[in-house]
C-alpha cells in the first residue's frame, strides 16, 4: 500500500508520524519495523499512529511503536510531536488535548508561543510495577527514593551499578554518573535494557547532575538503542533526582539533541514535560 506519513522530531528523537484516521493501517512488526529502517524504510526511533480514542472525552488514541517493531506504553517526546501534527493536519480546533494511550490519558498543550508542555501523568514508583523483580536485592534507601545494586556483566567482571527504577507508563532505570560524555552508554545501556530483574525490559538512563534545576541526560532507549532525546527518561530521571534529594522542580534537562524542561510537585502528582516538536518533511511510502 501507498502510505502517506508525516517525518518530526522533539529535540532530535525521531519520529514517523502516521493518520490512521483516514489512512486504513495494519501493519505486522515486520512493516512497523521496516518503517522504522534507516536503510530499508524511512527511518526513525518510534512510530507514532494517530487513532480516534472510544474513551469518552479522549480527543485521540496515540500508538507507539519503537523503530524494532514492538510496541510500548508510552513516549513523551512523541507526545508533543502528536499535538503539533493533529493540529497542523486540522484533526483539531483545540490546542490542548486529551490523549488516549496503553499507559493511560496524557494532555498535551501547543501554547501561543509554539512551545509544547504535556500532562504526563504520575509517576509509578512501586519497584514490582515497573516491572523490576527486587527479589534477593538489598536496596539502598536515600531520601524518599531506593536505589538497587543492579550487577552487570562486563569484560568478565562482575559489576554493579546502582540504580533508580521508576515507571512513567514505560519502564526506566536512572544512575547518576560524573561525566555523560565518557559514560559508558553503549557498552552498559544494552546490559540493562536486557538485565533479567526487567521482564518487559528497560531503558537505561544515565545522568550527570550540574546543579540542582540542572542535568545532562543520555539516554539507551529500550527498542531503540541510544536515542538523542527521550522525554520520559527525562521524567523519570528527575523524579529520581528528587526523591534523592538531588534536585528541585523544575529541572533543565540537557539531551544531545535539545534542552526539556521537567516539573513534578511530589509523590502523586502529574509530571509536566516542556520542549520543542518540528516538522521535518511530508512523504509517501509504498509498504
Ligand atoms: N523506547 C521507549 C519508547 C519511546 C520513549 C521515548 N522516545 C520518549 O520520548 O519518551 C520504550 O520502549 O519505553
Amino acid at each position: 500500500m501507498k502510505l502517506k506519513f508525516t517525518k518530526m522530531h522533539g529535540a532530535g528523537n525521531d519520529f514517523v508520524v502516521i493518520d490512521a484516521i483516514n489512512q486504513k493501517i495494519d501493519f505486522t512488526p515486520a512493516q512497523w519495523q521496516k518503517l522504522g529502517d534507516r536503510r530499508f524504510g524511512v527511518g526513525a526511533d518510534q512510530i507514532l499512529v494517530v487513532e480516534k480514542s472510544d474513551v469518552p472525552g479522549c480527543d485521540f488514541r496515540y500508538r507507539i511503536f519503537n523503530n524494532d517493531g514492538g510496541e510500548v506504553e508510552q513516549c513523551g517526546n512523541g507526545s508533543r510531536a502528536f499535538v503539533k501534527f493533529v493540529v497542523e493536519k486540522g484533526l483539531t480546533s483545540a490546542r490542548k488535548i486529551t490523549v488516549e494511550t496503553m499507559a493511560g490519558i496524557i494532555a498535551p498543550s501547543l501554547e501561543a508561543d509554539g512551545s509544547i508542555t504535556v500532562d504526563m501523568g504520575a509517576p509509578v514508583l512501586d519497584p514490582a510495577q515497573v516491572p523490576f523483580v527486587a527479589e534477593g536485592l538489598q536496596g539502598q534507601p536515600e531520601g524518599r527514593e531506593t536505589l538497587w545494586p543492579l550487577m552487570l556483566e562486563l569484560g568478565g567482571q562482575r559489576e554493579s551499578v546502582q540504580v533508580s527504577v521508576v515507571s512513567m507508563g514505560n519502564p526506566h532505570a536512572v544512575q547518576v554518573v560524573a561525566d555523560v560524555d565518557a559514560a559508558p552508554v553503549e557498552l552498559v545501556g544494552p546490559l540493562i535494557e536486557h538485565h533479567v530483574r526487567f521482564p518487559k525490559r528497560v531503558n537505561a538512563g544515565f545522568m550527570q547532575l550540574v546543579n540542582r534545576q540542572h542535568v545532562k541526560l543520555r539516554v539507551f532507549e529500550r527498542g531503540a538503542g541510544e536515542t538523542l532525546a527521550c522525554g520520559t527518561g527525562a521524567c523519570a530521571a528527575v523524579v529520581a533526582g528528587i526523591r534523592r534529594g538531588l534536585l528541585d522542580s523544575p529541572v533543565r534537562v540537557d539531551a544531545r539533541g535539545g534542552q526539556l524542561s521537567i516539573a513534578w510537585a511530589g509523590e502523586g502528582q502529574p509530571v509536566y514535560l516542556t520542549g520543542p516538536a518540528v516538522t521535518v518533511f511530508e512523504g509517501e511510502i509504498n509498504i
